[in-house]
């Protein structure tokens, strides 16, 4: 490639989870003899590293690797995830399933949930959740592979994987490195500047190595090292909407086989997060310290562990919010340099790999046009904006009056684009998909509902239908699910068959 205007040294600053995917998708994708790629690491410093869970965009994201599943579900002792299981958010006792995929099947043009609205009007009890074949399996701890063909009831089924972010990242380190990746350790100790453009131009490392490059990604956790104290981009903080400041991270032994969701249980101010991968369950308790001791947090963690702890709790403290500018100059932040959101419903992983393809569908250019920032920013920003909505969603919309912390939550002012959407869900049942956002309508419904936001009427026209005949097709719908889903094998079974794990 010898043309001037193309970049040709790419440096990744950071190797946790940002980092590495960063330097496998770009490995993926552009050959070593054109664009050379560093990754700087630092060992001494390390990664946040908990155990994960993910959504099912993932799963393109290895496609697009070409990783085989169960070569990664081996290395990364990975499990299959169905959906999450809220406890105590509405009201203390309640549970619902948020399920990957759909509600019931499509009938006749009209939203699944119009009829089982219909159908609630009139008195029935069956939660909603029992009309998702994920939801359904999720909760009898079964799983198979989704089917192929559309006309069955299985090719319903979306998964994801609960797994160890640090084998992740190893595992992505070996994919990237035999695609030419160079990896140097070391510490940045600076972070130099081109004087007429401020485009960053070489970091220097602590040892006196200095790597220079003509784009950087910034990947270094909360320190963003390159994007806040390099280039000074502001942070928007939306702690006033997400008071949460403090997790508790502590990995526990198995007592039974892992389950294949994750499950989130309200606390008194915050919730705690149980995830399942093959050898060990990862717990943490996520809490606002303005409304909770980091002591009396780490008790109720401690005493609400389904197994023995594998060790103390790890303390890490952020802040909720994202940069005011993702990419500045010739330089991206990715990862938790970029903004961080409680991973309530999983979806860091998800904004990394957002960050990335959003980036190779700009690729730049050395001379890099003001208005290709412009559009990775406004795109990024909306992102960030739509999934902070979904995970506000959660405690604002509870009955919960029994901790100061509630208190708050329920009584707080909420962003217009998110009550509007609760507001029109609550008087009409309706409840629509702006600009492509992640979360699709199934998702609003089964939170809005799962967390007693019930609109008291349904569509007109599904309105005026027999109340009989509404009733015998969800039955039979509901009887289909149960029915596959008691026909799959257990999540454990299907795991020791697929990807027996290493002994290593
Ligand atoms: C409590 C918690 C729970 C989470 N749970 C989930 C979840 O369930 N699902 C999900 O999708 N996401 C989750 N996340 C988010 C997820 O962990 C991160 O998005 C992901 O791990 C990416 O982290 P990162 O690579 O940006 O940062 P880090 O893992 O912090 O990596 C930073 C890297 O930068 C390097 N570095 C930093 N400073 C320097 C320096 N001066 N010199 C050289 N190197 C340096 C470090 O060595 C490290 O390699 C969670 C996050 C937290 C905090
Ligand atoms: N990608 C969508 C939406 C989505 C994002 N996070 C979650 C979590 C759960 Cl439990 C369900 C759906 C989603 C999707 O996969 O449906």
């Amino acid at each position: 490639m010898s043309d001037p205007s193309l970049l040709r040294r790419i440096v990744i600053v950071g190797g946790g989870s940002a980092g590495w995917m960063t330097a496998a998708a770009l490995s993926s994708l552009l050959d070593p003899k054109d664009v050379s790629i560093t990754l700087v690491e630092s060992d001494a410093i390390g990664t946040v590293g908990v155990g994960e869970a993910t959504i099912p965009d993932i799963l393109a994201f290895n496609r697009m690797l070409g990783v085989g599943e169960a070569e990664f579900m081996a290395a990364t002792q990975a499990t299959f995830k169905l959906g999450i299981a809220f406890a105590d958010w509405g009201r203390l006792g309640d549970r619902y399933i948020h399920p990957f995929g759909q509600h019931g099947v499509d009938m006749q043009g009209f939203d699944f949930h119009q009829y089982w609205l219909r159908c609630r009007q009139a008195g029935d009890p069956e939660p909603i959740e029992d009309y998702s074949l994920c939801a359904v399996a999720a909760r009898e701890e079964r799983f198979v592979l989704p089917d192929a063909d559309p006309r069955s009831l299985l090719s319903q089924l979306r998964y994801a994987y609960h797994f160890d972010a640090t084998l992740y990242a190893r595992f992505l380190r070996r994919y990237a490195e035999a695609r030419g990746v160079q990896r140097i350790e070391g510490i940045v100790r600076q972070v130099r500047q081109a004087p007429e453009t401020g485009y960053i131009s070489a970091i220097d490392l602590e040892d006196g190595r200095s790597v220079a490059g003509d784009f950087f990604f910034d990947c270094t956790g909360f320190r963003a090292l390159l994007t806040a104290e390099t280039l000074g981009t502001p942070f928007v903080d939306w702690s006033h909407w997400l008071p949460c400041d403090t997790a508790l991270a502590v990995p526990s032994e198995h007592v039974g086989p892992p389950a294949p969701y994750t499950r989130a249980t309200a606390r008194g101010a915050g919730w705690q997060w149980r995830i399942p991968t093959q050898r060990r369950v990862g717990n943490g308790h996520i809490f606002s310290s303005a409304f909770m001791t980091e002591d009396d947090a780490a008790a109720r963690l401690m005493a609400n562990l389904d197994g023995p702890a594998l060790a103390e709790p790890r303390r890490i403290r952020f802040r909720a919010g994202c940069r005011e500018r993702f990419w500045t100059g010739n330089c991206i932040a990715i990862g938790l340099a970029a903004g961080f959101l409680e991973p309530l419903e999983s979806t860091s992983i998800y904004l990394i790999q957002e960050g990335i393809s959003r980036f190779i569908s700009l690729f730049p250019r050395a001379d890099m046009p003001d208005i290709l920032r412009t559009e990775y920013n406004r795109h990024m920003r909306t992102e960030f904006e739509q999934v902070r909505d979904f995970i506000i969603l959660h405690y604002a919309a509870t009955e919960r009056d029994d901790t100061p912390f509630w208190n708050h939550c329920r009584t707080m002012t909420l962003p217009d684009s998110l009550q509007h959407k609760i507001d029109l869900f609550r008087q009409t049942g309706r409840v629509f998909r702006y600009n492509d956002e992640l979360f699709t309508r199934p998702s609003w419904v089964a939170v809005m509902l799962g967390q007693r936001i019930e609109p008291r009427i349904c569509d007109p026209v599904v309105s005026s239908l027999p109340i009989e005949e509404v009733r015998r097709s969800l039955a039979s719908m509901r009887g289909a699910m149960q029915k596959a889903a008691a026909q799959m094998p257990t999540h454990a079974a299907f795991i020791a068959r697929y990807c027996p794990a290493r002994t290593a």
